[in-house]
């Protein structure tokens, strides 16, 4: 059975050390509110008959070198080193986050100079500040918790910044940037809310470092005055007789130590509280789903009107190096168009240049033509494609699991999705529109999964999910990019068969990029082969696994396993495909075809697509690779080998 959900403050009280501390650091707050009340002496009183007086019933802590009160000055510290040390941690944590942010998400020059001040920050103590500033500007508790802030800033400038970094590159966001959000809602919606868990708990960390800076500074005299009921200024008063009064000290010592350890204490279980994902004991995140969507692969497919997509010559290079190279296709609504190839073919590449999602530098993309319904994606201003993403233009990403945001509940992502793209929404309009979008992606019971997390569904619900989410804006483009690569064999045709069904409710036109060549004669209009950058075979679906024309698309058929394949048929393509950098003066499939023939001109001149029988093959020998039947063949002599020592 699935782990129920709990909630913070049950997960928080399953920390019992932590929970313990925060009831401390409640009295201790208290205690200083209170102060007045809690106790019967004023702080400041100086009672010289009292001096040193040992504990009694009226003083339980005794007196110090000028008889006021230990006790009373205790319950009044709190409030000076609480606050001093909340106003510490305060600077540290606002700018520090800011410079973490910016620094894990700008340029280069900006994070190298946000790292250089706050190396020079992390080499200079509280300690060093507070005397510098003190020499400066005489002792004060301003100048105090200016020096604790700032010896705070790179502790949480280097913790946002890592956090930021390792954040910035998880596919939710990619996902987000897919479906229009701007970097400023980016960061607010998902970057903050995933490092917050880690800021909260360093916070509370920080409580306890700066409660000690100050402390030192305290005991220094650097403060405001050593007269002042400060705990830190209260040992610093009573060093003198140490060794004849030791309470003097450790006291106030203690009470430091102890509130330190307790923030420690408060900060782990904050942290472990704040991750929902830590929220249950049950790992599997991999139960099976109830039921899946019935298959339908007689779907109709509604192919009418002008194309939705058209794509002309798109080359994307990376540094220079061409990735893809003048890859054209067109497609109507209602039509899928299935991209497949080995990896590093180049597919993924496609798909983010016509999202625009690929980060430049290092890719450069250009296009003789790409139009969604007549818009220059090429040309389109970051906003315009901001607003045509997860609005008319869907993503569908590999893994679920990792395009989800891990901290929103599926229901806020979803609704965030539909909110990026419609306004005027109210709250209960939203959750009705986001309850019936999972229940037309088959997930039962959709009003309690809406506040679920994804960690507490199954890989199969998660890409549901993701395909309710890429459906709810009506897209007139999604791509699916291999959405079933991450999940159980048993629920892939789950997803695929859904997918169908939410083109055919919605007549989207799909891209469905995959390196399995089965997926695709099944759920494909037209194919497009790809081979190290280049189509090297398109045309209709089933003409090309039927009969294909290109030795890369046998060899890819032969090596993909078919349930009505023999026993230990499986090819694997032997060698590999070249990279965006090689070079090759003939066809760049040749070091590893089959069919390889000198006199073709297969080892010295690249072969451009041609017409071949109803289908765009880039062959020199097309026209004689015959039927089917030779798919077997083929690759058996290719296993040989002979064909690797040929082409070279
Ligand atoms: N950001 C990048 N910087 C440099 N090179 C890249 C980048 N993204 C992709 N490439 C290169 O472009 C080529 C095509 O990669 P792409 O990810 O499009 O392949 P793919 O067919 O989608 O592979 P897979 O199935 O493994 O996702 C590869 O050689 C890859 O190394």
């Amino acid at each position: 059975m699935r782990p129920r959900p709990t909630s913070f403050p049950r997960r928080f009280l399953q920390q019992r050390l932590a929970a313990l501390a925060l009831v401390y650091l409640l009295l201790l707050v208290l205690a200083g509110v209170f102060a007045p009340a809690l106790t019967w002496y004023s702080p400041d009183t100086v009672d010289i008959a009292a001096r040193f007086a040992p504990w009694s019933w009226d003083r339980p802590l005794g007196a110090d070198a000028t008889g006021r009160d230990i006790y009373t000055r205790l319950v009044y510290g709190t409030r000076l080193t609480l606050g001093i040390s909340l106003a510490a941690v305060t600077i540290g944590l606002l700018i520090g986050t800011a410079f973490g942010v910016l620094s894990g998400l700008l340029r280069q020059w900006v994070d190298t100079g946000i790292q250089r001040v706050t190396d020079v920050l992390l080499c200079l103590s509280a300690t060093i500040f507070g005397m510098l500033l003190a020499a400066a500007f005489g002792p004060s508790w301003t100048n105090v918790v200016i020096a604790a802030g700032l010896s705070l800033i790179p502790v949480f400038s280097r913790l946002s910044r890592s956090l930021t970094f390792s954040v910035r590159n998880e596919l939710y966001i990619e996902v987000a940037r897919a479906q229009g959000a701007s970097t400023g809602r980016i960061v607010r919606s998902h970057l903050l809310p995933n490092i917050g868990g880690s800021l909260i708990a360093m916070t509370s960390l920080s409580m306890g470092y700066a409660i000690l800076s100050i402390a030192g500074l305290g005991f220094l005299g650097i403060g405001g005055s050593i007269l002042d009921a400060e705990w830190g200024s209260m040992m610093g008063a009573a060093r003198n007789a140490f060794f004849a009064h030791p309470g003097q000290i450790t006291v106030p010592g203690l009470v430091i130590i102890v509130t330190v350890v307790a923030f420690m204490l408060l900060s782990d279980g904050l942290q472990a509280a704040l991750d929902p994902r830590l929220g249950t004991s049950n790992a599997s995140l991999l139960a099976p789903t109830r039921r899946g969507v019935k298959r339908s692969l007689s779907a109709s497919r509604e192919q009418g009107g002008d194309a939705v997509l058209n794509v002309e010559r798109l080359t994307v290079s990376f540094d220079g190096r061409e990735a893809v190279r003048d890859i054209s296709f067109s497609l109507r609504p209602g039509e899928t168009l299935g991209i497949v190839g080995e990896s590093g073919s180049g597919k993924s590449a496609t798909a983010s240049a016509l999202l625009g999602l690929l980060p430049s530098p290092p890719a450069r993309v250009a296009a003789a033509k790409a139009q969604l319904d007549g818009i220059d994606l090429m040309r389109a201003s970051e906003r315009e494609i901001r607003d045509l993403r997860g609005g008319r233009l869907a993503y569908i990403a590999q893994n679920p699991m990792k395009a989800l945001n891990p901290l929103m509940t599926i229901g806020a992502q979803i609704g965030e999705a539909l909110t990026l793209h419609q306004s005027g929404l109210s709250r209960g309009e939203v959750r009705s529109q986001v309850i019936q979008a999972l229940a037309g992606v088959g997930i039962s019971d959709p009003a309690r999964r809406c506040d679920e997390y994804p960690h507490q569904m199954s890989g199969g619900m998660l890409q549901r999910v993701a395909i309710a989410m890429a459906m709810i804006n009506r897209p007139d483009l999604l791509i699916a990019d291999e959405p079933t690569t991450a999940l159980d064999v048993t629920v892939q045709a789950q997803v695929l068969d859904l997918l169908n069904v939410a083109k055919r409710a919605t007549g989207a036109a799909t891209v469905l990029i995959t390196h399995d060549i089965g997926v695709v004669s099944e759920y494909a209009d037209r194919v497009c082969v790809l081979y190290s950058g280049e189509v090297v075979e398109t045309g209709p679906a089933r003409r090309v696994v039927e009969n294909p024309r290109h030795p890369y698309t046998r060899a890819l058929l032969a090596s993909s396993p078919r349930l009505d394949g023999p026993l230990g048929g499986l090819r694997p393509i032997p060698g590999r495909q070249p990279g965006p950098g090689d070079t090759l003066s003939g066809c760049r499939f040749a070091p590893r075809c089959a069919e390889v023939l000198e006199s073709a001109g297969c080892m010295t001149q690249a072969p451009t697509l041609r017409l071949v029988d109803g289908l765009q093959v880039r062959c020199h020998r097309a026209e004689t690779l015959g039927a089917a039947d030779s798919v077997n063949e083929g690759s058996e002599r290719m296993q040989e080998g002979d064909h690797i020592e040929a082409a070279r």
